[in-house]
């Protein structure tokens, strides 16, 4: 028997980072998970724990790092964590960590205290940061970006079997909930901050997303990759995984009643998933396909 890839850490320490200037105050709400490997064959094989640092260690790593650094971006934060990690214990050699976001905007309120705030509820940013004591590699994301346009969306001229009962359209609802991870050259920060950088590519997908005129949810895909490669020149590869959340017209007839694509029935499940990766030219795919 041979023990094959194997990996560790705490998943989902959830670490919320007030900052405090004055009687402003400014909030960063992150899930934390890593995820270490390196010389661990004697835990599994003899049980031997003395190369291991506990998932409790970094857990609480997590929590002092908040204190210590602060959190400026979910990709500083795991920069930190990873190199951390890796250069600091010798039986480790690699460190993925994979951070989510979870966005507050402030409550606007009259007074000079500005200490409240609302979840927002546009979509979850994600980072995975891996290091190997060489290399870097930086992924940002979002998941959870749940968009929809009401026409300007057909998807007809398809295959067809003896199996094939769908209707050819030239006008439907086309929703799908944005997962989406894009890697940074050479895990390098982008000019402007990640933060920045961050909500450039979003609004680059929504635009795309809402300026596509779409023969099918593939289509749009490719649209919204090529429209981030485009605009952004530190981004080498963009991941999409498009759920196709139907919405099927409801057959009105039986109640007298015509249905001028007005009433559609929105079905959770099944769902068409489409999923591809756009590269720039010369790239190398380097984002996990799953
Ligand atoms: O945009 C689409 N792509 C498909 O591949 C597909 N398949 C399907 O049934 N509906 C759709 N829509």
């Amino acid at each position: 028997m041979i023990l094959g890839q194997n990996q560790y850490g705490k998943a989902e320490t959830r670490v919320v980072r007030v900052t405090r200037d004055g009687s402003v105050h400014h909030i960063r709400d992150l899930s934390v998970s890593v995820a270490l490997s390196g010389d661990m064959t004697e835990v599994h094989l003899s049980g031997s724990n003395a190369a291991v640092l506990t998932t409790d260690t970094t857990k609480n790593t997590v929590f002092a790092f908040a204190k210590e650094h602060g959190v400026d971006s979910p990709e500083e934060f795991g920069i930190h964590l990873a190199r951390h990690f890796v250069t600091s214990q010798e039986t480790l050699h690699t460190a993925r960590i994979r951070l989510a976001e979870y966005g507050w905007d402030r409550i606007a309120t009259p007074g000079p205290e500005q200490h409240s705030f609302v979840r927002r509820g546009q979509g979850t940013r994600t980072a995975q940061v891996s290091y190997d004591g060489t290399a870097w590699q930086v992924l940002s994301g979002v998941e959870d970006l749940v968009v929809l346009n009401t026409t300007g969306s057909e998807f007809r001229g398809y295959l067809t079997d003896r199996y094939t009962t769908l209707p050819e359209t030239t006008d439907r609802v086309l929703a799908t909930e944005v997962r989406a991870r894009w890697r940074h050259h050479d895990g390098t920060a982008p000019a402007g901050g990640w933060d920045r950088s961050h909500a450039q590519v979003c609004d680059h997908l929504l635009q795309a997303f809402a300026g596509t005129y779409s023969r099918s949810l593939q289509q749009t895909l490719y649209a919204m990759g090529s429209r981030v490669l485009e605009h952004c020149a530190g981004i080498d590869e963009i991941r999409l995984s498009l759920p196709n959340k139907h919405h099927f017209l409801v057959d009105l007839a039986p109640f007298g009643l015509k249905n001028d694509h007005e009433v559609y029935f929105a079905a959770d499940r099944p769902y068409g998933l489409i999923e591809a990766t756009v590269l720039r030219e010369g790239a190398t795919p380097a984002i996990p396909t799953d």
